[in-house]
C-alpha cells in the first residue's frame, strides 16, 4: 500500500486537524463537521494529483484554452455515520462522482473491549474499471475499512482504490496494508501511536460519529 501522510508537510491542514482534536473546539459539532469536510477537500485535492488526465480544450469567449482534465470514473464510498462529512468534502471536489454508502458499526459483545463489525446497509453502483475512493475519518483497528472492502467485492473490480482517512492508528494502518493490494493508496492526515483497550485511537480525537452527530445508544 502506498501511504501518503499529508500532515508530514506543514500546511493549513494542521490548523483543521488541531481543531478536530481540541477537546474544547470539537464540542461545536457544526465546526467539527465543517472541519472534517475541509480536510476531505484537502485530501481529495492531494489525491487528484495521482489520477489520470486527458488533454482537452475549452472554448472561452475569446479563444481556445488547452487543459488536462481528469479522465477517471470515480465512485466515492463512505462508511456511515462518521464518513458523511468526509464524503461531503470529497464530493465538493469530485462533484461528478458516483456515490456508494455502507453502514459499518462496532457491535459490542460482552464488554467494551470486545466488538465485531456489523455491515447492514449497502448501496453501490457497478465498480468495474472505476476509481474507488473509500472514505472514513477514523482508521482505528482498520476492521471497518476491510469489512467494507469485502462487502463491495460483488459490485465489481475497480481499476484503482484510494483509501481516505483523517486519523489512523499505526496498528490500523498496518492491518489495512496487509489486506489491500500494494497498488492501493492511503491518503491520511495523521498517524497516531496506539489504540487504547476499547479500540480508540490515542491521542486521536474521541468518537468521530458522536462528535459529528451526537451520542448513540449501544445496541
Ligand atoms: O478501524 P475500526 O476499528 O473499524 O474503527 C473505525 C470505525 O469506527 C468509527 O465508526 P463507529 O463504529 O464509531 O460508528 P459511527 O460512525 O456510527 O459512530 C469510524 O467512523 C470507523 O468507521
Ligand atoms: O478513536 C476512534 C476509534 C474509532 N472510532 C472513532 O470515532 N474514534
Ligand atoms: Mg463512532
Amino acid at each position: 500500500m502506498q501511504i501518503h501522510n499529508i500532515s508530514q508537510q506543514n500546511s493549513i491542514l494542521n490548523n483543521f486537524i488541531s481543531e478536530i482534536r481540541s477537546v474544547t473546539i470539537q464540542k461545536d459539532s457544526m465546526r467539527f463537521r465543517r472541519n472534517i469536510e475541509r480536510i476531505g477537500e484537502i485530501l481529495g485535492y492531494e489525491m487528484s494529483k495521482t489520477l489520470h488526465y486527458q488533454a482537452s480544450s475549452i472554448e472561452t469567449p475569446l479563444g481556445i484554452s488547452p487543459i488536462n482534465l481528469i479522465n477517471d470514473d470515480i465512485v466515492l464510498c463512505s462508511i456511515l455515520r462518521a464518513g458523511v462529512p468526509l464524503h461531503n468534502g470529497l464530493l465538493n471536489y469530485f462533484d461528478k462522482a458516483e456515490n456508494a454508502f455502507i453502514s459499518a458499526y462496532r457491535h459490542h459483545l460482552h464488554n467494551p473491549e470486545s466488538f465485531e463489525i456489523i455491515v447492514e446497509y449497502l448501496a453501490c453502483p457497478n465498480l468495474d474499471n472505476k476509481t474507488l475512493i473509500l472514505a472514513d475519518p477514523m482508521l482505528a483497528t482498520g476492521q471497518s475499512m476491510v469489512a467494507t472492502f469485502e462487502a463491495l467485492k460483488p459490485f465489481g473490480t475497480p481499476k484503482e482504490i484510494h483509501l481516505v482517512s483523517i486519523i489512523g492508528a499505526k496498528e490500523g494502518v498496518d492491518y489495512v496494508s496487509a489486506h489491500f493490494n500494494a497498488s492501493t493508496h492511503l491518503w491520511i492526515a495523521a498517524i497516531d501511536e496506539k489504540l487504547n483497550e476499547k479500540g480508540y485511537i490515542i491521542p486521536g480525537l474521541g468518537d468521530a460519529g458522536d462528535l459529528a452527530f451526537g451520542e448513540k445508544l449501544q445496541r
